[in-house]
């Protein structure tokens, strides 16, 4: 079983926490604007997800949980035309994040149930410029209905791909990987160097007291350069 921690974010109406009872309870549920967050834990295949369903109003605080996940969900209401604009702004804002650089993400067009209103996937994508973001970003895309239910878990299937593809290393785009690596490792191995040369000083002082120096590295098999 893989653990993944995904974001689930949008501006406030998309359809954030419809999306997760939907997915929660297999079916369509009333819901109440989020004030600060909902989160499920669900089993899909071989991933036990813990969703974090963040509250669209306050944009400015979705920061605060960007660490250690794995994805992120991004929810547009595909119906709401005067909202595009800043549902664009806020995804592009995302792209830009330093510490989200090689997260990737899942778009769903929600509430395709409403035909008249709801846009098409290639004018949406046009809107928010998905083929330019996807040159440096793994994003999926798909539509979605919260009310029936339509679309949700393909669409997560499609994140599912990506885990799997990168778990396989290959991963879209190497470069970017490789280099976020590199950093990693040096700063872990400045870590390492900082911890043996603490240790090695005590030992000038007479006698070995070791330190209590906890470090998760959140990776095995961590090599020194
Ligand atoms: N027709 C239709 N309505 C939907 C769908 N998904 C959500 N809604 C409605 O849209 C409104 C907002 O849904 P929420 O799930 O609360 O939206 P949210 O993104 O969680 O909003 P915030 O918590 O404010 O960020 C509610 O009235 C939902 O019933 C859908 O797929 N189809
Ligand atoms: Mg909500």
């Amino acid at each position: 079983m893989f653990e993944k921690r995904i974001l689930l974010l949008g501006l406030d109406n998309a359809g954030k926490t419809s999306i997760l009872f939907q997915m929660r309870d297999n079916q369509f549920k009333q819901t109440v604007p989020t004030i600060g967050l909902n989160i499920e834990s669900l089993t899909h295949k071989r991933y036990m997800m813990t969703l974090w369903d963040v509250g669209g109003q306050a944009t400015k605080l979705w920061k605060h949980y960007f660490d250690k996940i794995d994805g992120i969900v991004f929810v547009i209401d595909s119906t709401d035309e005067e909202k595009l604009l800043f549902a664009r702004d806020e995804f592009n804002r995302l792209l830009r994040d330093e510490s989200l650089t090689l997260i990737p993400f899942l778009i769903l067009y929600n509430k395709s149930d409403m035909a008249e209103k709801s846009r098409s996937v290639e004018e949406l994508n046009g809107r928010l410029d998905v083929e330019k973001a996807r040159k440096e970003r793994e994003i999926a895309v798909n539509k979605c209905s919260a009310q029936t239910g339509e679309g949700i878990w393909e669409g997560i299937d499609l994140l599912i791909e990506i885990f799997e593809r990168r778990k396989n290393g290959a991963h879209l785009f190497p470069d970017l990987a490789n280099q976020s690596q590199q950093q990693e490792d040096k700063s872990i191995s400045k870590s390492l160097g900082m911890i043996k040369s603490s240790v090695a000083q005590d030992s000038e002082n007479g006698g070995i007291s070791v330190k209590e120096t906890k470090m998760s590295t959140g990776r095995d098999n961590v090599k020194e350069q």
